[in-house]
Formats: structure tokens, C-alpha cells, sequence
């Protein structure tokens, strides 16, 4: 339960909304070669940091509740912290712990799946991304499954494995995929048989998010459930050869079917199996969730069959929803978060970006949870993505977004503006670097329009990001720094960065209510209670400190 917020001591609410850009993906780099950031022309971004206050905050590992620091941030996280003011530990950590004290292998959910097959004679699949980026999944934890699935007595395991190249190296598939599949082989015998049944790339198939592009799920399905594509005597065979034939980086990977001799796919999904979709992270589970537990009312795609299994999830990915009804790890309890303690205290408050990140700024921002604390005072808006491939338009919606924004901005109906700009990010992702400097200037020329119009009616913008990515477009040696090249050239990274990321404040009403020196250490979970500030509130006493001395 939330409570009434206490009145700050010395800053009051302004006339105008408290606008709080996040630029997904724009930290500050660690190498010059390779910050796309740095190599863009950024006027306005420029000319607000040289006049206004800003300091570096964290947004990766143990400060938004990753295992290490090793852990680069990433939107699920970020957005969390950025919506709670704290710092949960989240996903990866959580099932890493489930895992380790066995407390996974206890529960009910885990003990359904498996008496299902045993008593069906069906097998139990693995849906999900394998790799070990840890922002949606970790491929030790499937190992460990797969490992307890065979000393518990299931007799058939089918994975049925995305590739990644997106919070791992572009190309590193095999890395994961030649390891695993050899541990399978070696797992199995005359009383077990586990393999790889299908495959893809992660933006091809099956992880598609906030509805942006359904053919992605139908694809998945035809390719796990029904063991519908190309076929290849294994994975490992169908990465070599779709790599040859379309040159793809992993990520776009087309999907593969694994198959015998005799053409047979090795593991379509049937009555009576059981499914496990060992993603953590819920973005990109909650649509193939939807296909797996929808009854005759889903209208998504035309399934052609669907069998009847007993299906879960890592984690539950809506905590709204209730999605999925069957989960092995309890997700974060994340509670109290800024948008309850501003629904209470009557703040109303805008919420914006396109599909692609629109459910940041509402499902993640929240908690992950997708509904509203109080509709009345509340509004989200959707501006819908381009189902094209970002570096085509690198300017993505960040126009249409702040024309929504400057609207929102100028109607006098908000106090609190939030606005994700994909642009770092999803341009990032890419590994394209002339693409993230288009993409960042496209960004650049809005905060100029966003500037204005909080200044014209006498409002503070904070300009800050969940994580970093375009900041660290090279690979780079980890001991040495040294570029890491491939073919003679840059070899492009495609994940988010260990960097930290700014926080700007443009305060044009400043009356030295605060120091200009803003406090230095903190991380992203810090940018609550600054919000809160600035809306002439004390933030709550467990919130982490604001950024703000004063
Ligand atoms: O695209 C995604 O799913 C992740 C990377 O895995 O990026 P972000 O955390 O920025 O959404
Ligand atoms: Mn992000
Ligand atoms: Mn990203």
C-alpha cells in the first residue's frame, strides 16, 4: 500500500509537467572508437550538457539488481529501477538462486511438468533463447533442467533453441550451440534421449514484444509446435548452413527444423508433453505464452493444432494478468513503484513511445505489470513502430513520439511526462554504425522541440537512459581495449554496453533551490525520487537517494 507523499522542504511543484526523457540505449562510452554517440553531431544534446547539470549514473550489474557487474543493464532492469526508485534482485539472479537452493525443482509447477510426461509417456520441451546474456535467460540454467529433468525419470527432452547475438557476440551462436548439443548427445542413453528439435534467430521467431509483429509467433509455432521449415540433420548443421546461404548475423537466423533420416521432425509438440519457456525476462514471452495457453478465443494466427499440454513459464511475465498461470521462479516483488505513489497523491501523469518500447515506459516502468493504478490519471500512448529493419529508418517514431509529447507538454493536462526513444537502442542493436549516427541525430533534433516546449511553459526536463548500447558499437579486447577486428574491419557489437549513462536536468525556473553539483555515484534507480522532487514531494523513505543536494 502506498501512502500520502510529505511536501518537499524546498522544492515546489512547477508550472509546467516534470518531463522525463529516457534515451534507450545512450550511455556515455568507455573507448572512443566505436561511440556512436561520440561521432554523431548532437548539438542540442551538447548545448544542454555544457549549460545544465547533469552527472554519469550506473546502469548495469548489482546497481539495478544484476548478479555482477559484469552484467551489462538492460531495459527490463533499467525501467524498473527508474519506475520503483530501488533496486530488486531481478530475474537472472533469481533463478540462478531457485536453481542453486533447488527450491525450482520442489515446487508444484515442476513436479506437474514432469509427472505429466512420466505418466504420458510424452516429452518435455524447452522454449527459449540460448545463451548466456542473462537479460533473458541463461543457458546454465536449461543445462541445469535438462540435467535434473534426466535424474528425475523423464525419458524425452526436445529444446527447441533461439539464437541469441543480441546480448551475446553477433555471430557467437555456435559458441553456445556446439557445447550443448555435445552435452545432450553425452546425457543420453539407452533411458534418455535429448536433443535439439528446432531453432532460429531471436528476431525471426517466436520473441516478438507489445504485439508489434505477430508473424513473428505464427513463425515460431509452425517451427516448434508443428515442425514446419527447413529441415537439417541438427542444429548445429542448420547454423553453418543458413549462415552460408543468407549471410545473416544470428539474430536473423531463419528458422530451422531439426529432423531424422528419414525426414521426420525429431520433436513437434503433441498431446500430452510438456512445455517449459525458460525465458526469464517477459517482454518477449507473453505472445508465444498467449499461443500456448489461449483457448478457441485466440485470434492471432491460425494454429492449425493445439495440443494439449501442460505449459510454464520461468517466471510469471504480467503480474496483472497473471501470465503465464504456470511459472517455476516467483518474479521480484516489486511494489510501491513512482506511478502508484503518483496515482495516490492525484499527479497525473503521461506515459509514450512507440511499440517497440511502449511497454518500458508502462509494463516495465510499473513493475511489469501492464495495467494502470488509476485510470483517471493516467494515460498511455502508443505510437505504432515500422515492422522494418531499424537501420533501414533509423529515425524510427521519434518525431511522431515528440509531437505527442509537445501536445502533452503544452495542454496543461500533465504533471508527469515519461517518453522512451528507442532510438539508441533498437539502431544499436543493428551493429550498423552509420545507422546509430543517423539515429541519434534524428533523436538529437526532438530534444531541441522538447527543450522548447518545457521551457515555454516553465517545466524541468531530465534526459536520461536505462543502459547503454550505441556508446559501444566495437567489440573490443577485454584486457587490451583493442578494437577486435574481423576481415580487416571493426567487428560490430550488437549489445548493450557496460557504460554508465546520463542524467541531465534542464530546470529553466531554477531559483537555487538545489546545488548545481549533482550528487555523484548513484545509479538510474536515483532518478525517482528526483522526479518526485521536482513535483514538490519528499520521496519515500526506502526510495534510493535523488540525484538532487539540497
Ligand atoms: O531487445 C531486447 O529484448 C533487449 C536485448 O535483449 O533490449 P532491451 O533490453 O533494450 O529491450
Ligand atoms: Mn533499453
Ligand atoms: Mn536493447
Amino acid at each position: 500500500m502506498v501512502e500520502k507523499l510529505k511536501k518537499h522542504p524546498s522544492l515546489s511543484k512547477k508550472n509546467g509537467p516534470v518531463v522525463l526523457a529516457i534515451m534507450d540505449g545512450v550511455g556515455y562510452g568507455k573507448y572512443e572508437e566505436g561511440d556512436a554517440v561520440k561521432a554523431s553531431k548532437l548539438p542540442n544534446l551538447d548545448s544542454l550538457t555544457a549549460s545544465c547539470p547533469h552527472v554519469a549514473v550506473k546502469a548495469h550489474g548489482t546497481a539495478v539488481g544484476l548478479p555482477s557487474d559484469g552484467d551489462m543493464g538492460n531495459s527490463e532492469v533499467g525501467h524498473n529501477a527508474i519506475g520503483c526508485g530501488r533496486v530488486f534482485s531481478q530475474g537472472a539472479k533469481l533463478v540462478s538462486n531457485s536453481i542453486a537452493t533447488g527450491h525450482l525443482y520442489q515446487g508444484e509447477t515442476w513436479l506437474k511438468l514432469t509427472n505429466n510426461v512420466k505418466e504420458k509417456d510424452g516429452t518435455l520441451h524447452f522454449i527459449g533463447l540460448l545463451s548466456d546474456g542473462n537479460v533473458h535467460s541463461h543457458i546454465d540454467h536449461l543445462e541445469h533442467m535438462v540435467r535434473t529433468a534426466k535424474s528425475n525419470g523423464v525419458k524425452t527432452v526436445r529444446i527447441h533453441a533461439l539464437l541469441d547475438g543480441r546480448d551475446v557476440g553477433a555471430t557467437s551462436a555456435l559458441d553456445y550451440f556446439e557445447p550443448f548439443q555435445a552435452f545432450l548427445a553425452e546425457l543420453s542413453d539407452e533411458s534418455f534421449d535429448a536433443k535439439i528439435a528446432s531453432g532460429g534467430g531471436r528476431m525471426v521467431l517466436t520473441m516478438d514484444r507489445y504485439d508489434a509483429n505477430w508473424d513473428m509467433v505464427r513463425k515460431g509455432w509452425e517451427t516448434h509446435v508443428l515442425g514446419l521449415g527447413q529441415i537439417f540433420p541438427s542444429a548445429v548443421d542448420a547454423i553453418k548452413m543458413l549462415r552460408e546461404e543468407t549471410k545473416a548475423i544470428d539474430q536473423d537466423i531463419p528458422g530451422f527444423v531439426v529432423a531424422d533420416e528419414d525426414g521426420q521432425p525429431v520433436g513437434t509438440i503433441e498431446d500430452g508433453d510438456s512445455v517449459i519457456f525458460f525465458n526469464f525476462r517477459g517482454d518477449r514471452s507473453l505472445e508465444i505464452t498467449k499461443a500456448f495457453e489461449e483457448g478457441d478465443s485466440f485470434d492471432k494466427f491460425d494454429r492449425v493444432r493445439v495440443p494439449d499440454v501442460e505449459y510454464a513459464g520461468m517466471m510469471e511475465y504480467d503480474g496483472d494478468l497473471h501470465i503465464p498461470a504456470q511459472y517455476l521462479v516467483n518474479p521480484p516483488t516489486i511494489t510501491r513503484t513512482m506511478s502508484e505513489y503518483l496515482a495516490f497523491n492525484k499527479v497525473r501523469q503521461y506515459a509514450i513511445s512507440e511499440t517497440q518500447k511502449y511497454g518500458h515506459v508502462t509494463y516495465f516502468f510499473n513493475g511489469n505489470k501492464s495495467g494502470y493504478f488509476d485510470e483517471s490519471l493516467e494515460t498511455f500512448v502508443e505510437v505504432p513502430s515500422d515492422v522494418i529493419p531499424f537501420e533501414e529508418k533509423p529515425e524510427m517514431k521519434c518525431k511522431e513520439i515528440t509531437d505527442k509529447v509537445v501536445e502533452a507538454i503544452e495542454s496543461g493536462d500533465y504533471d508527469f511526462i515519461r517518453l522512451n526513444y528507442p532510438n539508441g537502442d533498437m539502431v544499436g542493436h543493428t551493429g550498423v554504425f552509420e545507422a546509430v549516427k543517423t539515429s541519434m541525430e534524428a533523436m538529437d533534433r526532438q530534444i531541441a522541440r522538447l527543450k522548447e516546449a518545457v521551457e515555454k511553459v516553465g517545466g524541468v526536463l531530465i534526459l536520461t537512459a536505462d543502459h547503454g548500447n550505441a556508446d559501444d558499437m566495437y567489440e573490443h579486447n577485454k584486457k587490451s581495449g583493442d578494437v577486435t577486428l574481423e576481415d580487416g574491419h571493426p567487428k560490430a557489437k550488437t549489445s548493450h554496453s557496460l557504460n554508465p549513462v546520463p542524467c541531465i536536468i534542464f530546470d529553466p525556473t531554477y531559483n537555487n533551490e538545489y546545488k548545481k553539483e549533482l550528487k555523484e555515484g548513484l545509479g538510474i534507480s536515483s532518478i525517482t525520487a528526483t522526479c518526485m522532487n521536482f513535483l514538490g514531494f519528499e520521496a519515500p523513505e526506502d526510495y534510493d537517494s535523488s540525484i538532487l543536494d539540497y
